[in-house]
């Protein structure tokens, strides 16, 4: 299986070209392939599908075939994605198919089935869907990232298949970057947080929209909560903790963490309670798309400048007044004080927030007490169940051991196919250096390439009490099935 990760700047290892978010172009490419496989690329295939299959044309030479592909709308280098392998398809929306190696085809269609739903409520916030088809392709598990939002062709990890569809906020911010960050587009590196927190901000819209606005607020909390795990491993007074860091000379990988997203969406969030609240904002978000689409480049001064034209009778009346867009824009660190965690409506975190209060405060003899909180957990959502642990991980001190084996039988902690709680949970016990759990998070490290678990949990391992030589030995046996980008990271991240 050959995978593509072009984004930031890999684009230039696969063919010549200006590989910079800031130069666009359309293109026509031809993939000559072994004619058992299937090459896809993120733009429109020339070829017939038929049984599941892409059709590709025989090229007459050995046992070869070719696949041809036309992406007519101007994208810059980062969303160019080719994928090969023994992949086939099934439609899951008017526009939409699923592909992936057969074994997993049935499982993709149905937790992907919502996929038209969040196009067209993307559309209603944004403005029409204009690359035609809208398919999702499932990778191997050592794809590096949640997901890529390749137009035509989102990319995703299948860490997202958790069987009960509660992981689609990721699949929901790929749809999303086809109006923020495929149609506008950040000019430089340095503007990502207008790819990522726009995206960040429309993917919560659409939740807000689809499910709650207590949902969209209770997601506000989590990526608060990745955002201070952020600062924290930077440092507050880091660079890259800037919403609008100077990365020139810089390798984008090592400037990547949640920063862009949550500080960006934080940011967006703060200018709509300025202006009133979602009523008033989400025309704006129509008529920016609409205004920047044409040559598709967007930086933060141009952002700046259209929304207090677009808000000028706010301006006029003082709204902004408080607002200290360089401080917001280019202090590092944790946002303005007009964002802190209380400004977003905690009720749907309300019972994860009891529950972990309990485990945090019983002492280890008063533990059987704990048994009538199993309905409790039991009826929690998983991204419930996922705070309920994010708010223990953040506890002051460590969970006792003593807690841990209790929940690990009373929550049935091994049973969940949700990956962010079996992250969670795993971080969990390396945080309160629970040594027999290790072999669990070596095998969940040898099972997994996503780097938003991969490389917290080796650091964190390498951490722990007698994990660091565990983690090294990991390493230096599994580093081969990781994405190149994953390995050099983690690498980095042991001091290697
Ligand atoms: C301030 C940072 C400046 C530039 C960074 C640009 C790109 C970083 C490069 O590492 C590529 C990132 C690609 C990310 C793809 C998908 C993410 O949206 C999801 C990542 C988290 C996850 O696994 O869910
Ligand atoms: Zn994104």
């Amino acid at each position: 299986f050959v995978f593509t990760q072009c984004q930031a700047i890999h684009a230039r290892s696969l063919l010549p070209c200006q590989d910079s978010p800031g130069i666009k172009f359309t293109y026509r490419a031809t993939l000559i392939v072994p004619a058992e496989l299937t090459a896809l690329m993120g733009a429109i295939p020339v070829g017939d599908i038929k049984e599941g299959r892409l059709t590709g044309e025989s090229i007459g030479v050995g046992n070869k075939v070719s696949y041809s592909f036309e992406q007519p709308t101007p994208i810059p280098s980062y969303l160019i994605g080719l994928a090969i392998g023994d992949i086939h398809c099934r439609e899951i929306g008017a526009r939409s198919r699923v592909w992936s190696e057969p074994e997993l085809l049935d499982a993709c269609a149905y937790e992907f089935s919502e996929i038209e739903e969040f196009i067209k409520c993307g559309e209603s916030i944004a403005g029409p869907y204009i690359w035609g088809s809208c398919d999702l392709l499932v990778l191997p598990p050592s794809y590096p990232y949640g997901g890529m939002e390749h137009p035509c062709l989102i990319f995703v990890t299948p860490t997202l298949l958790a069987g009960d569809r509660s992981l689609a906020a990721v699949l929901i911010h790929e749809i999303s970057h086809s109006w923020t960050g495929n149609l506008v587009t950040c000019a430089t590196w340095d503007h990502f947080w207008l790819n990522e927190g726009f995206t960040v901000f429309l993917e919560r819209k659409i939740i807000s929209r689809l499910n709650s606005e207590k949902l969209r607020h209770m997601e506000f909390l989590n990526g608060y909560d990745s955002l201070l795990n952020s600062v924290k491993r930077f440092g507050s007074d880091h660079e890259f903790t800037k919403l609008v860091p100077t990365v020139r000379d810089t390798d984008p990988d090592d400037a990547f963490s949640s920063v862009p997203y949550e500080k960006g969406s934080c940011f967006l969030f703060h200018l709509e309670s300025l202006v009133g609240g979602p009523d008033n904002f989400d025309p704006f978000i129509k008529a920016y798309i609409d205004k920047f689409k044409g040559d598709g480049l967007i930086t933060t001064d141009l952002f700046k400048k259209f929304f207090l034209e677009f808000f000028s009778e706010e301006v006029g009346t003082g709204c902004f007044s408080s607002l200290d867009w360089d401080n917001w824009f280019y202090s590092p660190g944790m946002p303005a004080p007009s964002i802190i965690p209380s400004c977003f409506d905690s009720s749907l975190q309300q019972p994860c927030i009891e529950l972990s209060n309990r485990w945090i405060n019983i002492s280890a003899d008063e533990l059987a007490t704990l048994d009538s909180s199993f309905e409790l957990y039991s009826s929690l959502s998983p991204l419930q169940k996922r705070d309920l642990l994010s708010l223990l991980l953040r506890a002051d001190i460590p969970l006792p051991i003593t807690h841990l084996i209790k929940m690990k039988t009373l929550y049935n902690m091994e049973d969940s196919k949700n990956a962010e709680i079996k992250f969670k949970w795993l971080s969990l016990c390396l945080r309160s250096n629970w040594e027999e759990m290790y072999v669990q998070v070596a095998s969940f490290l040898t099972e997994v390439g996503r780097m938003k678990f991969v490389r917290p949990l080796y650091r964190n391992l390498y951490k722990a009490e007698n994990g660091r030589d565990i983690a090294l030995k990991l390493f230096k046996q599994h580093k081969h099935i990781y994405h190149n980008i994953c390995a050099t990271m983690v690498a980095k991240d042991l001091e290697i």
